[in-house]
């Protein structure tokens, strides 16, 4: 089980999160109370082991804001946190040979009035999503009227987890392997076995579920969530 520890805003955090067995840590540059300059997040990911995934989350339609971001710092992991942009995501992709690590979030509306209608728009996202070739793993996230990132907030994952199941299941022509399926959204130590019970996932994604308050991790929530992630998969 592939776990990101997300919003580090601290040096002592993020190594605590690697410590207890993190294999991503994420650092967010999109408009948040966790938000980070990419020289703050540089200043840590350079401290940080190899092997650990640093990753960079913006919601941007600027390529280059990206390209430039990844290219200039020690972050390894894209992760993009607006709605699917094929040009944008083909074109940084390009920029990087087809080498760089893009996560797509897809996000699940939790308000929605239209539920049938909120479905379509999931289920079509994230079936564009699967069908391009130069994302590494999608992010299933919560959304609120719109906003998504950090909120905190579960989704209906009995209601979700089908459509999931079946998006998958039709976009696998055998040929290539489909992006990794990182689940998020109001995890945290107590309901993310139901969770990875429900979805499966190749990887569970957690910010406001580890925080003592926004930005500042939580040690024993850290300790617990990763544990219980770890053990849902033994
Ligand atoms: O964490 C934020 O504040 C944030 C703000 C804007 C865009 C993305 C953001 N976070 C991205 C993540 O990957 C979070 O871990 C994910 O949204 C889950 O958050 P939470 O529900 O708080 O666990």
């Amino acid at each position: 089980m592939f776990i990101k520890i997300c919003a580090n805003t601290n040096l002592a955090d993020a190594q605590l999160a690697v410590e207890l067995g993190a294999d991503a840590v994420g650092f967010v540059f999109a408009p948040s109370k966790r938000q980070m300059t990419l020289e703050q997040a540089e200043s840590i990911a350079r401290l940080l082991p190899a092997g650990v995934e640093k990753v960079g989350v913006f919601a941007t339609d600027d390529p280059y804001e990206v390209e430039h971001s990844m290219a200039a710092s020690a972050l390894t992991v894209a992760q993009l946190h607006n709605e699917f942009d094929q040009g944008m995501v083909q074109a940084l992709s390009g920029e990087f040979g087809g080498k760089l690590k893009i996560i797509q979030a897809v996000s699940y509306e939790v308000n929605a009035t239209e539920r049938a209608a909120a479905d379509a728009r999931f289920e079509a996202a994230l079936r564009a999503v699967l069908a391009e070739p130069a994302i590494w793993a999608v992010l299933l996230d919560a959304a609120k009227g719109g906003v998504s990132g950090g909120l905190g907030t579960t989704f209906d994952w009995a209601h979700a987890a089908p459509i999931v199941r079946r998006v998958y299941a039709s976009a696998q022509d055998g040929k290539r392997e489909l992006p990794k399926l990182i689940l998020a959204g109001g995890l945290h130590a107590e309901n993310v076995g139901t969770a990875i019970a429900e979805f499966a996932p190749w990887g569970v994604d957690v910010a406001s579920g580890v925080e003592a308050a926004p930005g500042r991790k939580d040690p024993a929530k850290l300790k617990a969530f990763i544990a219980a992630a770890r053990d849902a998969v033994r």
